[in-house]
C-alpha cells in the first residue's frame, strides 16, 4: 500500500524542522519533468505549515545522449542551471532549496551552496523516504565516521573474496550524509547515511574484487559473478570476470573518457534503517537506490568524477562484508560497524 499524503508531509514536517527551518524563512522547491509531484505537494505543504515562504521553481530538463535509463545519477556533472541566471538568483535568495531535479556534482550546486543557500536533495519515492528517516542520532554517528576520516592519511580495505584496496587521503574533504540541511551552505540528500571522499590523486592501489551480492548503481543489479578491478595509480587498469565483469567493462567503455575509470569517492554506510535487499523489490526507474548506498556496514566505492576530472560517467558500488581501516583503525569489520561511536547497537550486517 503507498504512503499517504498526510503521512508524507508528516515526514517532511519531521525533516524541516530537523532542518532547523523557521518562520519567515524562503523556500524554493525546484522541480522538474522528473520531480515526483507526490513528494513536492507535501515539501511545500510542510514548510508552509512552519510557516515558510514557499515558491516552486519549474526549470527544463536537460538529456544527454549517455543517459540510458531514466535515473538522473547515471550522468553527472550538468544541470539545466548551471546557466540559467534566473535560477541561479532565486536559488541564492532562498534560505533552503528543495532539490526534487538531481543537480548532485554540478556547477549550479556549487554555487547556490556558496551563497549561503542551504540544499535538500529528495528524489526517492514517498515509501523510501518514509522509511529511512533521519534523526539527530544518524547525524552524531556520521560526524563523529567523519572526524575519524578527516584524522586519517592512509585507508585500507579489505574483504574475503580478495579486495585489497589502499590510498592516501586527506587532499579532499568528506561527503558526511545524514539526511537534513542544518547550518547555513549544507547540502544532505534525504535519505542517506554514509561518508564519503576521494583519495589523493593517483594514489588508490591494489584490488577491488565484486562479489555476488554487491551493487552496482545505476545499473541497479545484484552482482552474479565476481568482478575483479586491479587499480594502479588512482584508475582501474583491467576488468575481469565473467559477464557482469564484460557488462561493466562495456558500459564505462561507452563514455570514450579514460577518466571513467577513476576512483572516486570512498566511504562506508552507517544506516540501519537502509535495507541491502530494498532494491531487489523496486522496478529500476521507481529508486535511484540510496538504501543501497547508505546501507549499515556497506563499503561504498564509486568510479568517475571528482578533483579535475568531470567525466560524466559515476558508479556507485556498494559491497558487503567489507573492512575499512582508517591509518589502522578498524571503522568497519566484514560489513559490521566497528568504531564505538559509529554503531547502533542491534544492528546487524547486512
Ligand atoms: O547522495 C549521494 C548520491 C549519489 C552520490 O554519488 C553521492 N551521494
Ligand atoms: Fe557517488
Amino acid at each position: 500500500m503507498p504512503l499517504s499524503p498526510s503521512q508524507l508531509t508528516r515526514c517532511w514536517t519531521e525533516v524541516l524542522e530537523l532542518s532547523k527551518l523557521a518562520p519567515g524563512e524562503n523556500v524554493l522547491i525546484l522541480t522538474s519533468q522528473n520531480s515526483d509531484p507526490r513528494v513536492v505537494d507535501a515539501a511545500a505543504r510542510a514548510a508552509a505549515a512552519l510557516q515558510a515562504r514557499v515558491v516552486k521553481l519549474d526549470i527544463a530538463p536537460n538529456w544527454d545522449t549517455c543517459e540510458v535509463g531514466a535515473d538522473p545519477t547515471v550522468v553527472s556533472g550538468a544541470s539545466p542551471i548551471d546557466d540559467d541566471p534566473m535560477a541561479l538568483a532565486a536559488m541564492k535568495a532562498a534560505d533552503l532549496v528543495i532539490d526534487t531535479v538531481f543537480l548532485l556534482f554540478t556547477p549550479g550546486q556549487r554555487a547556490v551552496l556558496e551563497s549561503g543557500t542551504r540544499m535538500l536533495l529528495a528524489y526517492e519515492p514517498p515509501e523510501v523516504l518514509a522509511r529511512v528517516m533521519p534523526s539527530p542520532d544518524d547525524r552524531r554517528r556520521v560526524l563523529a565516521a567523519r572526524d575519524a576520516y578527516a584524522r586519517g592519511r592512509r585507508i585500507t580495505v579489505t574483504s574475503a573474496a580478495g579486495t585489497r584496496l589502499t590510498a592516501s587521503i586527506g587532499a579532499y574533504p568528506i561527503t558526511a550524509e545524514y539526511g537534513y540541511v542544518d547550518s547555513p551552505g549544507r547540502w544532505d540528500h534525504w535519505p542517506s547515511g554514509f561518508v564519503a571522499r576521494l583519495p589523493d590523486d593517483g594514489t588508490a592501489e591494489g584490488v577491488v574484487v565484486l562479489a555476488p551480492g554487491d551493487i552496482i548503481l545505476p545499473f541497479k543489479n545484484y552482482v552474479q559473478s565476481p568482478i575483479t578491478l586491479e587499480i594502479e595509480r588512482g584508475t582501474i587498469v583491467r576488468i575481469s570476470g565473467g559477464l557482469d565483469a564484460e557488462f561493466l567493462d562495456t558500459y564505462l567503455r561507452g563514455f570514450d573518457d579514460p577518466d571513467a575509470y577513476a576512483v572516486s569517492h570512498l566511504g562506508w554506510g552507517l544506516q540501519p534503517k537502509a535495507r541491502w535487499t530494498s532494491l531487489g523489490l523496486y522496478d529500476k526507474a521507481a529508486t535511484i537506490g540510496m538504501e543501497a548506498r547508505s546501507f549499515y556496514g556497506n563499503f561504498l566505492f564509486s568510479t568517475g568524477p571528482g578533483g579535475s576530472r568531470r567525466t560524466k560517467a559515476h558508479l556507485d558500488i556498494p559491497m558487503r562484508k567489507c573492512s575499512f581501516h582508517v591509518d589502522g583503525q578498524p571503522m568497519v569489520v566484514d560489513g559490521d560497524v566497528v568504531a564505538p561511536d559509529q554503531r547502533v547497537d542491534g544492528a546487524r550486517p547486512q
